[in-house]
């Protein structure tokens, strides 16, 4: 049996801590804060961290292939230079919705770069509904739209043997999944695998282990949970610390350690008294389950 180790890796008040990314090169995670409009860099063996600020909320990021990474900021697919710290638009969707953003996103197994779009919050979960819609931008740049009438575009990662697109709209409790064709990067048959119980709260962000199941970070639930997606079944349930987990992904030593974001905002200061880590890095160790590494964007 594994013991489980939960540890705070890192105190950053992130008012909503998103998309981490495992970068072997430089040993880091890579995370964001969306409303901060800030992406981080955590070097694991230093403990430091930098950052670079962009001019609208920044929701997700990705390495990219040719080095350097992209990130969707605001309703813009960028490349984001980290040493002159500067980001290019590499195209632009939602242009009749501006109050919409980008929410979470994430690279196919042949380089695509996935992202879904909401109407911007006016407090956690309270948004406008059916604004958003599910995009990818191609290596060469050009986007393609998969569907609209999204709530809130959130998790999304692929099976192992890339025939399966996994997704989720949080505000249908649902993590559905779709079949992938790779090669052209369509999906179709949509169904879900599996419904959020009432404690769970609201899914968020995902990602998938090496035995090809799916975990699940659980907005407002303080958890992540691992289901398989072939039975529908929760096979475990991990809490932490702190309420509004956000997303996870596996990194360090063989990607065999997980990390978790989190959010501070929507808390009140009675809770935060409760849950001083909140907004911070979590790394759970002694899962005895490993990840992949995330694919790069190939464009
Ligand atoms: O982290 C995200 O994906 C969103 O941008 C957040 O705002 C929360 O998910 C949302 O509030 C709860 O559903
Ligand atoms: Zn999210």
């Amino acid at each position: 049996m594994s013991s489980i180790k939960i540890e705070c890796v890192l105190r950053e008040n992130c008012r909503c801590g998103e998309s981490p990314v495992w970068e072997e090169a430089s040993n880091s995670l890579l995370f964001v804060d969306i409303p901060a409009k800030k992406v981080c860099r955590w070097d694991s063996l230093s403990k430091r961290v930098q950052q670079v600020t962009v001019e609208a909320p920044v929701s997700s990021v990705a390495l990219r292939q040719g080095g350097g990474y992209v990130a969707t900021i605001g309703t813009k697919f960028c490349a984001l230079n980290w040493e002159d710290r500067s980001a290019v638009a590499l195209a632009t969707v939602d242009k009749d919705k501006k109050n919409n953003r980008f929410n979470d996103g994430k690279v196919d197994p042949a380089g695509r770069y996935f992202a879904g779009t909401m109407a911007e919050e006016t407090a956690p979960a309270v948004l406008e509904r059916h604004q958003g819609s599910l995009y990818s931008l191609f290596p060469d740049h050009h986007v393609e739209k998969y569907f609209d009438q999204v709530d809130i575009s959130n998790g999304l990662d692929w099976s192992l043997d890339h025939k399966i697109f996994y997704y989720i709209d949080s505000l249908s409790y649902s993590v559905d999944a779709f079949d992938y064709d790779l090669q052209t990067g369509k999906i179709s048959n949509r169904r879900s695998v599996y419904k959020l119980e009432k404690e769970e709260q609201i899914p968020d962000g995902m990602c998938i282990d090496t035995e090809g199941k799916l975990w699940v970070a659980c907005y407002n639930g303080g958890r992540v949970i691992r289901l398989d997606p072939e039975t529908g079944k929760r096979l475990q349930t991990v809490k932490l610390p702190v309420v509004k987990t956000t997303s996870c992904c596996f990194g360090g030593k063989d990607y065999s350690e997980m990390y978790v974001t989190c959010a501070r905002d929507g808390t009140d200061p009675e809770g935060l008294l409760q849950q001083p880590e909140a907004g911070g890095i979590f790394k759970i160790t002694g899962l005895g389950v490993k990840g992949i590494p995330p694919y790069p964007y190939a464009g």
